[in-house]
């Protein structure tokens, strides 16, 4: 019922400010007059949406973005619905290979694995929760061989993208004037605030975590938004970027393959556009930012990968490289659901007007909420775990997470159907720096295959180790007398 008065309003909303505003970025046809680039960006995502804007400033560079899916509208600008936008056009919606030691509760233990699709690519989509990696893994990746990606090297960029409108913050990590407002939490529910309440007695401190430590700090979240509407880098870098002459922005228009001459020097891109193959050529530089699956993928079927795999295939190799290896990602895990004795009380539609008159409410948030950081391990001064909350789990969002990950039916029936209705949420518990590994391959020479993704979670005992410790720690919030005296239970089927 939410999602349909949602997308009620949102049908509204478009409509109205269509008719204010004009469209958002829009495709163009200009490239008849240019074919050939200064650079060409692949994929319009965080990464991509921002190069193809900072790279466009100069007006001596001709720059064209590829994009395969479409601009955003305004349903992107309430975050809350990232929760269904990612079961949608705007997400690619891959699964696992079968998982040995995780997916379990899923058909043949593969997981859905979702990722943005179009302007803004996972920017338009996601939990819009602003957490910059620990200073610890930054200096980790310096201290490998990468000059210039320590956390001190790092942060004026950090600083330069944003337009701080925290109300406390530690102010040497933070900066005004950038292009990505970052806003706290509009939505100070009773669930945040008994969360962080509990922390607080359990002995964190509240502060800002993307400061100078985040260890044991909590907080009611920091976000990507502005007056509580989401800030996708479409939306604050292309959208401003869209008026130049040097800036080709191509949505619709899926990559194909990378072409190199005979020195290996990347020179084109062969992409498909409504039906028609196309071919772009460039001057300086090719960059791909397809994100962490379709990046390796594109790469891969255009020669530039591990040569046994590539030959397996019958792909001309043009470098032997480990494309692929070494895939991370913060498993969570979401298991620990708490609710409350009484009825959910949500109003959808009151929910709607306040986001839209004052930017408040639950649709302000991207479904995440109170955000904490500690680690199991007593020894290290940075954080290993992220705690956050997933709000209305088990109303409208009990459903959302099965349309999501896909959980299995009679899984679903057994363990989340019973509370249905009840008001509550689960404290989500992510692995920050997993040890266990997987590997994206491809099966077939075409980009439009999906790729085999191996995530394989939980393959090393240390990360079981790790969960099971910090599970542990995360069950001291039941005997907190904050949830004590508001009734907060766990649910124990
Ligand atoms: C549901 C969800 C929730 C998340 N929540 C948060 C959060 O709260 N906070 C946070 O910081 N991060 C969050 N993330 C992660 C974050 O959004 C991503 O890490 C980030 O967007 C990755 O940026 P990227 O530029 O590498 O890739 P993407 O943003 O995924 O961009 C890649 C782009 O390339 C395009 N593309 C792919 N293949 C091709 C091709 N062959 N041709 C042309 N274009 C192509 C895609 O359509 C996409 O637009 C979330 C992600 C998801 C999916």
């Amino acid at each position: 019922q939410l999602n349909y008065i949602l997308g009620k309003l949102g049908d509204e909303l478009r409509q109205l400010r269509l008719s204010l505003k004009g469209p958002s970025v829009q495709s163009t046809s200009l490239d008849k007059d240019i074919e050939e680039y200064d650079f060409i960006v692949v994929g319009a995502g965080s990464a991509g949406a921002v190069l193809a804007s900072r790279l466009s400033e100069n007006p001596n560079h001709k720059v064209l973005l590829l994009e395969a899916g479409t601009s955003e509208t305004i349903i992107n600008q309430i975050p809350y619905t990232g929760l269904t936008l990612f079961a949608s056009q705007y997400a690619w919606t891959y699964k696992s290979t079968p998982q040995a030691h995780s997916c379990f509760g899923r058909p043949n233990n593969q997981c859905y694995i979702r990722t943005g699709r179009g302007l803004g690519g996972g920017s338009a989509i996601n939990g819009i929760v602003y957490a910059r990696g620990n200073r610890a893994d930054f200096d980790n990746w310096a201290s490998k061989g990468n000059p210039g990606w320590s956390y001190e090297e790092i942060l004026p960029y950090f600083k330069k993208s944003e337009n701080v409108r925290l109300e406390n913050y530690e102010p040497y990590y933070h900066q005004a004037g950038g292009r990505l407002t970052i806003e706290d939490n509009r939505d100070l529910n009773i669930d945040t605030k008994a969360f962080v309440a509990a922390a607080k007695e359990l002995g964190y401190n509240q502060g800002d975590y993307n400061g100078n430590n985040s260890l044991g700090v909590v907080s009611h979240g920091q976000f990507f938004s502005k007056n509580g509407r989401r800030q996708s880098t479409s939306r604050t870098y292309l959208e401003p970027a869209r008026f130049r002459n040097n800036l080709i922005i191509k949505t619709n228009s899926h990559a194909l393959h990378i072409l190199f001459n005979s020195r290996k020097k990347a020179e084109s891109v062969l992409y498909k556009r409504e039906n028609r193959y196309l071919k772009a050529t460039v001057k300086k530089e090719i960059i791909i930012s397809c994100g962490a699956l379709n990046t390796p993928q594109l790469l891969m079927v255009s020669g530039i990968g591990p040569e046994p795999h590539l030959r397996e295939l019958g792909i001309p190799l043009v470098e032997s490289l480990k494309v692929g290896y070494n895939l991370m990602d913060h498993f969570a895990f979401i298991g620990l659901n708490f609710y409350y004795d009484h009825n959910a009380t949500q109003d959808a539609i009151k929910d709607g007007v306040n986001w839209f008159l004052h930017g408040n409410g639950s649709l302000s948030t991207g479904g995440l909420s109170g955000l904490l950081y500690f680690s199991t391990n007593n020894n290290v001064n940075y954080p290993n775990i992220e705690l956050a909350l997933i709000l209305t789990t088990f109303n409208t969002g009990g459903k959302l997470l099965k349309l999501a990950t896909n959980l299995d039916e009679t899984i679903y029936d057994s363990v989340w159907k019973q509370h249905e209705g009840k008001t509550g949420f689960t404290i989500l518990i992510g692995l920050l720096i997993p040890k266990s590994v997987g590997r994206v391959k491809i099966r077939s020479n075409s980009t439009f295959a999906p790729p085999i993704i191996d995530l394989n979670y939980l393959s090393e005992e240390e990360d079981v180790d790790t969960l099971i410790k910090a599970i542990r720690k995360t069950l001291e919030f039941s005997r907190s007398e904050t949830f004590k005296r508001l009734n907060i239970k766990l649910r124990e089927s």
